[in-house]
């Protein structure tokens, strides 16, 4: 059967892949920003706008590294004032389950369900380093291991507290505002929460907000298994999405859970071309844009563990190997290396055998997987890689703010919906981002088997 493509668009943040020297890039701060993204991807009929977080600027040898210090505002916040200039699109919002408290992101996450008309969507992201924990009254207080077990229980806490209110608690009936005695009371008691009282937010149109899940250990991918409705990858070649696929869509049945309550949506970049030669030569253009010399060295820090600012980013990679005695030089970052010394060594032979100086060295082995070409390949390789089972869809990660989706939405949605993989309208009537997105009409009630120490 032909799969319908999922799609949503990720606004350009603080990370590399946002381009902040092209003349055309706006503010990533300004409301006006968010706007035009939030309403090219509902023109465009996307299912959801995805919104990244990050609770402290990142640093490298006491400096913010540098694409964080222009900074973003508070995730929820955005999202709400999007709601009201949207009327269809999703509006997911990345929410640390580490550092936040249950009774708080759920009454938000529960309003803005209520506020949008049931388009909320929580990508739940962990973390476990102190650094971003000295922002926070407790501090670093979370070993890795403890970080699943706290997010599932704070989404089965948040649960309890969505299904604290029945339907028909909703209504307003004459002069009676609620028919039960006492509604949204709840109670939930486990290792990481230990909270009772009422809620204050009766039920909102979804009930439950969709899960997103982002996290990549076997750890997160059981996480995911049993408690989301989507997971954000990075796994975006086809080979590697087809292998990340097969895995976690295994994981489900264990679960209690057929394949497709769980969508599967890597993040991609793109460069649109009128000819494959053109595109090629945009996006090589873009990626040194993107990895300037000052990220390239900082990069190559990150690996090596060391003070590289001596070293010319046009230059040969350092001889020596890794420091790998020491605390990470990079503070606040997600991703880390395995195995740092293998992985320098295989860095030095490729640039030896390819003639790379660091900073195309750099571009090189950080490049994501990208649809690059005309709009015509664009869209067939975007079809091939949902028809092949390497993704359901995929979050768009466009590299300027704020038109960076124009081109998509102009150029290859029309395709797509040409090749009748992805729709034409949005369904009529209201529909909460739930149904458009094919899901059950509640988030999967097996988190509680995760926290029971595995699968039923
Ligand atoms: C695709 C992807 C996107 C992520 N986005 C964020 C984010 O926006 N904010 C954040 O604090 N963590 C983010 N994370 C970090 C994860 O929540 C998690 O802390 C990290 O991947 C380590 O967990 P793991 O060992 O299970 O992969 C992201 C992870 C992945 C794989």
């Amino acid at each position: 059967m032909t799969k319908q493509i999922i799609l949503a668009a990720h606004f350009p943040g603080v990370n590399n892949t946002t381009v902040w020297t092209d003349p055309a890039a706006g503010s990533q701060i300004e409301f006006s920003s968010f706007v035009h993204l939030a309403r090219t991807a509902e023109r465009g009929l996307f299912d959801f706008f995805f919104l990244a977080e990050g609770l402290r600027l990142r640093e490298q040898r006491g400096e913010i590294y540098d694409l964080d210090v222009v900074g973003r505002p508070d995730t929820v916040t955005v999202l709400a004032a999007i709601a009201a200039v949207t009327e269809r699109l999703g509006l997911a919002g990345t929410l640390n389950a580490t550092f936040h408290e249950p009774y708080e992101l759920a009454r938000q996450l529960a309003s803005l369900d209520h506020l949008s008309g049931g388009r909320a969507a929580w990508n739940v992201v962990t973390t476990p380093n102190a650094f971003t924990g000295e922002n926070f009254r407790r501090g670093g207080f979370l070993s890795y291991a403890d970080r699943y077990t706290r997010a599932a229980e704070f989404i089965a806490a948040s649960r309890t507290l969505w299904d604290s209110w029945s339907a028909e608690d909703l209504v307003v009936d004459g002069d009676s505002f609620a028919r039960t005695p006492a509604p949204g009371a709840f109670a939930f008691h486990g290792t990481q929460f230990d909270i009772s009282g009422h809620f204050t937010v009766p039920r909102s149109p979804q009930r439950h907000p969709v899960i997103i899940q982002a996290g990549d250990s076997p750890a997160g991918r059981d996480f995911a298994a049993a408690s989301a409705d989507a997971i954000f990858s990075r796994h975006s070649t086809l080979e590697a999405g087809q292998a990340f696929y097969r895995d976690v869509k295994g994981r489900l049945a264990a679960y209690g859970r057929t394949p497709d309550s769980l969508k599967i949506l890597p993040a991609v970049s793109y460069v649109l071309g009128d000819t494959d030669a053109e595109a090629q030569e945009k996006a090589h253009h873009i990626r040194r844009q993107q990895v300037t010399p000052q990220t390239a060295i900082r990069h190559l820090e990150q690996l090596w563990n060391r003070d590289l600012s001596s070293f010319d980013p046009e230059g040969p990679l350092p001889p020596f190997d890794p420091d790998v005695s020491g605390e990470s030089i990079a503070q606040g970052r997600t991703r880390l290396f395995d195995d740092p010394v293998a992985t320098a060594r295989a860095w030095r032979s490729l640039a030896e055998e390819k003639g790379l100086g660091i900073r195309d060295l750099i571009i090189e082995v950080t490049g994501r997987q990208s649809f690059i070409g005309t709009p015509a390949a664009v869209a067939e390789s975007v079809d091939a890689f949902v028809q092949q089972d390497a993704a359901d869809g995929f979050i768009l990660v466009p590299h300027l703010t704020p038109a960076g989706l124009d081109d998509f939405v102009d150029r290859v949605v029309p395709l797509l919906q040409e090749r009748g993989v992805f729709r034409t309208a949005y369904p009529s009537g209201g529909s909460t981002l739930r149904s458009l997105l094919g899901l059950p009409p509640t988030s999967p009630a097996s988190v509680a088997s995760f926290l029971g120490g595995g699968p039923a």
